[in-house]
């Protein structure tokens, strides 16, 4: 069954680690089909947020709720409506791109047979199928950013939840992103991602979040 949900709710969540404020009280209403851009300047919290919206991360202060349930990634319940990209993806450094492609859809499910079609047809919309059979060491940093991104673009989820998914693609692979961020949306699905693009943030998301709120 296609993963779903109606709403997320953060009402004043904040994180603070050793009296060190990680995140201001934030809240943030999350509705089903939104594609959300969330601005704002280095160390403003909004890594944190994404950890916090995750379920990586439990706040120190407020609460957030996926359609009035916890919301916390050792749940499976969690993990199949929503997809992170939080990080680097850590991965064997003796698989392929395709091997990992492989090795995420089996675990979330899908039939044996299409496998190998579900894989070309999201390398392909990246524009990397000829980087299917290359070790993730030997990609470029761009190439490597559009790998981590198709595997979690190819696995079944609600909401997907990118920090920074631009980082490190020229302004081609930029408009490229942006419109496979807006074909999710027209899919049912949502997106909550972190830009520092301001031009790929009002083209691309149905509304823009500053960080910290109130500023
Ligand atoms: N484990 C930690 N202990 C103490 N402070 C931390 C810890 N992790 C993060 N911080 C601090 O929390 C603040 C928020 O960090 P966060 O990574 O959420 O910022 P950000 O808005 O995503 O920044 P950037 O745009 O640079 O990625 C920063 O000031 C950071 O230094």
């Amino acid at each position: 069954m296609t993963p779903t949900f109606t709403k997320i709710v953060a009402d004043k969540v904040t994180c603070t680690v050793n009296k060190i404020v990680l995140l201001p009280p934030t809240s943030l209403t999350i509705k089903a089909g939104e594609n959300i851009a969330i601005t704002g300047q280095n160390g403003c919290g909004k890594t944190t947020f994404l950890r916090v919206l995750t379920g990586n991360l439990r706040p120190t202060g407020g609460k957030i709720t996926r359609d009035d349930q916890p919301i916390d990634e050792r749940d499976p319940a969690t993990r199949q409506v929503i997809a992170p990209l939080i990080g680097p993806v850590a991965g064997f450094r003796d698989l392929t791109v395709a091997d990992h492609l492989i090795m995420v859809d089996q675990t979330w499910g899908g039939d044996r047979e299409g496998a190998c079609e579900r894989i070309a047809a999201v390398l392909n919309r990246l524009d990397i199928l000829q980087f299917g059979n290359r070790f993730m060491h030997e990609l470029s940093s761009g190439q490597r950013q559009l790998a981590e991104l198709s595997m979690v673009l190819l696995r079944p989820s609600a909401l997907l939840v990118l920090d920074e998914p631009e980082q490190r693609l020229d302004e081609g692979r930029r408009t490229l992103l942006g419109e496979v961020l807006r074909e999710r949306i027209k899919t049912g699905s949502s997106v909550v991602w972190v830009c520092h693009d301001k031009a790929m943030a009002e083209a691309s998301a149905t509304r823009i979040v500053r960080f910290p709120q109130g500023s």
